[in-house]
Order: C-alpha cells, then structure tokens, then sequence
C-alpha cells in the first residue's frame, strides 16, 4: 500500500506531486501516471471550515471568475438534504442489498424520475466547484453521501458509465470528519463473478467480498491510500475510471462525514445505456418510478439514533461522536442546550 506520508517520492507509482492551486490558498497533490492510467489531484483543504478567507473572495488564475469559498457547506448540507438508503434486490446475488451509507441525489437527466431538481441554496457550490475547475467542467449530476459514523462505507467500484462519457471527470468533495480513500489498480474494472459478466449489476453498494473474492485486481500494483480531510476536493481524471476501483472503508472512530461526487451526465440518446440500471443500484434502489425512497433529515438521523443510545444506556450522558473527535468539528447547533446522544454501533450488538 502506498501511503500519503510518502507523498513526495517520484520512483514507480508514487508519482505524488505537490504544487501550488490557482486559487493560492490550496496545494494540489497531483498523480499523472500515464503507464498505470491514475489521474487524480487533491486540491487541499479548498472547501474547509477553516480556511482564512475572511475577504471571500479569492482571485484565481484559471478563470476570471472570483469564488466565493465562505459558505459552510458541512452545516448547510446537514441542514438542507434529505437522506435515504439505496435498498434493492441483487439480480445477480439474489438477495436484499442496502448501501451502508445514506444517499441523496439532484439533478442528473431529468427523464429518470424520481428526478430531484438541483436546489436553489446547493447551486452555489456547483458555481464554485465548476469555476474553480475550469470551462472544461460543467457538473449537472450530484451524488452525495453521507457517512454516519466508522460503519458507514462504500465498497470498491469504479465511477465508470457510458452516460458519462469516455474519460469522465468526477470531482469529489470532503466534507467533516476525515476518511481513507483507497484506490486499487484493475486489470478489469468489470471482473466476472461465478463466470457472470454482467456489468449491469456490478455497483458499488454491495458487498466488498465480492470484488476481492472475483478476478480483474492487478496485484503487481500497490494500493493508492489517500487520507481526505474536511474541504478537500478530489478529482478523478482521464481514464482513471476504467482501470482503478475505489473505496471508503469502514474506519473504527470516524464520525460524521460528507462526501458530494460532481458528475456530468452526457445528453442524448446514445448516453443512455445503462442509465436506469445506475439509477437503481447507486440512487434510489428499487422505488417504484413514481416515488421516492423514505428519506431523513440528519436531525432525523440522529434522533433516532440518540433514542436508541438513550435506552441502551438510561442516564448516560452520550456526547455525539463527531463533537469528541479531533479530526471532526461540530456543526453549529441550533439549539445548543439540547444534549443528542448516538449509540455506537458496536454498542448495540
Ligand atoms: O465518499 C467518497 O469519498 C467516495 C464516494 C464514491 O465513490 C461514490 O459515491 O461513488
Ligand atoms: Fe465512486
């Protein structure tokens, strides 16, 4: 496994390189290995709570548009969306299958209903990704992901569709609590399971037994390990997709964070392919067309939650966990008086 600490070194796959943004106020680490197909740069710390830009406005060098990078995105995204889990039957494994992370989705085309138009307030951010990248990138797709606590993942798979063209950018933004990004060479992104080839089924939301247990992983390349900090904006480029799988794994400790993937969905029919099956396992899940899956706000969330810790544990005190983390910080509550407990999973086994 390569690791970021090593990030500096150039010999083979840890091509690793620091250089400064356009935007001057984040580095990029950036990976272009044309032998291997790994395009990926981090752009550091962009989007963070922390950043020192009280003047908001940052000039880039790319764009002249300016970027306002000053809104929480971490708080409005907990205060605005509604999550859901992908739930769905496997065709290929025959069985019930949910997405260990919650979900929700805006935009993308609008003929695949249950369409959820992108929202006023989440608009800005899609300005602010979009320009800080260049003309070149236009997102009008967004998945987004929210992982609850260590538990929550999101196995291996590959970005890879026909509707998002031949060398998709995929930009990706962290959001809280820092999580590992792994990224594992494929000699098949696609690999067969019990001499099945169906990539229709192959999604990222079911088990990650699968994938380690089918053919496709080139094992003479080590794992790329990415650590991703609140506000880091990740972009996946070139044929990245079609030779690499990715992965957040389950991380004892991690508390609250949020991931939004910017995609863009080509128009027309010949980027239709494989469309609803997408929308199926890694959007909505088995829904009928007309309906939307139950969804939750995050308040929601950690209510139900709370209750639950509340009667594991009678008169215990339970700070949320995201709030005793170090790597984490708190979302400003509304009412700060109200104690919220949230149980441990562990705990409740
Ligand atoms: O949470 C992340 O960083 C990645 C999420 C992801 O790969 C996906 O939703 O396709
Ligand atoms: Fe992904």
């Amino acid at each position: 496994m390569v690791k970021e600490d090593e990030a500096t070194k150039t010999v083979g796959m840890d091509q690793r390189k620091k250089i400064n943004c356009c935007c001057l106020t984040s580095n990029i680490t950036r990976i272009d290995d044309d032998e291997k197909e790994l395009h990926v740069d981090i752009h550091r710390g962009l989007f963070a709570s922390n950043n020192e830009k009280s003047t908001a406005i940052i000039n880039t060098t790319s764009t002249t548009n300016n970027l306002n990078l000053n809104t929480n995105w971490y708080d409005q995204l907990l205060s605005n969306v509604r999550w859901h889990r992908v739930k769905y039957k496997s065709s290929r494994f025959q069985k019930d299958c949910t997405t260990p992370c919650y979900t929700a989705f805006y935009g993308g085309r609008t003929e695949y209903a249950p369409y959820i138009p992108i929202p006023q307030w989440f608009q800005p951010l899609i300005d602010e990704v979009n320009s800080h990248l260049g003309d070149h990138v236009q997102f009008n797709a967004f998945l987004l992901r929210l992982y609850f606590d260590g538990n929550d993942e999101i196995a291996w798979h590959t970005d890879g569709r026909t509707f998002l063209g031949e060398k998709p950018t995929i930009a990706s933004l962290s959001l809280g609590c820092k999580a590992t990004f792994e990224m594992r060479r494929m000699t098949n992104v696609w690999p067969c399971v019990n001499g099945s080839n169906n990539i229709s089924s192959n999604d990222s939301t079911t088990n990650s037994k699968r994938a380690a247990t089918s053919t496709g992983v080139d094992t003479t390349t080590p794992i790329q390990s990415f650590t991703l900090q609140d506000g880091d904006l990740l972009v996946m480029r070139g044929n990245t997709q079609k030779h690499w799988h990715h992965r957040v794994p389950k991380e004892k400790g991690r508390g609250v964070r949020l991931n939004i993937n910017f995609r863009y969905v080509l128009p027309g029919q010949d980027a239709e392919r494989g469309q609803m099956t997408y929308y199926k396992y890694m959007v909505f899940g088995d829904v009928p067309i007309d309906q939307e899956p139950p969804s939750w706000t995050y308040d929601t969330i950690v209510s139900k939650k709370g209750g639950m810790m509340n009667f594991v544990q009678k008169g215990i005190s339970a700070m949320v966990p995201r709030e005793s983390s170090s790597n984490c910080r708190p979302r400003k509550e509304k009412n700060p008086t109200i104690m919220i407990a949230i149980p441990s999973r562990s705990l409740l086994l």
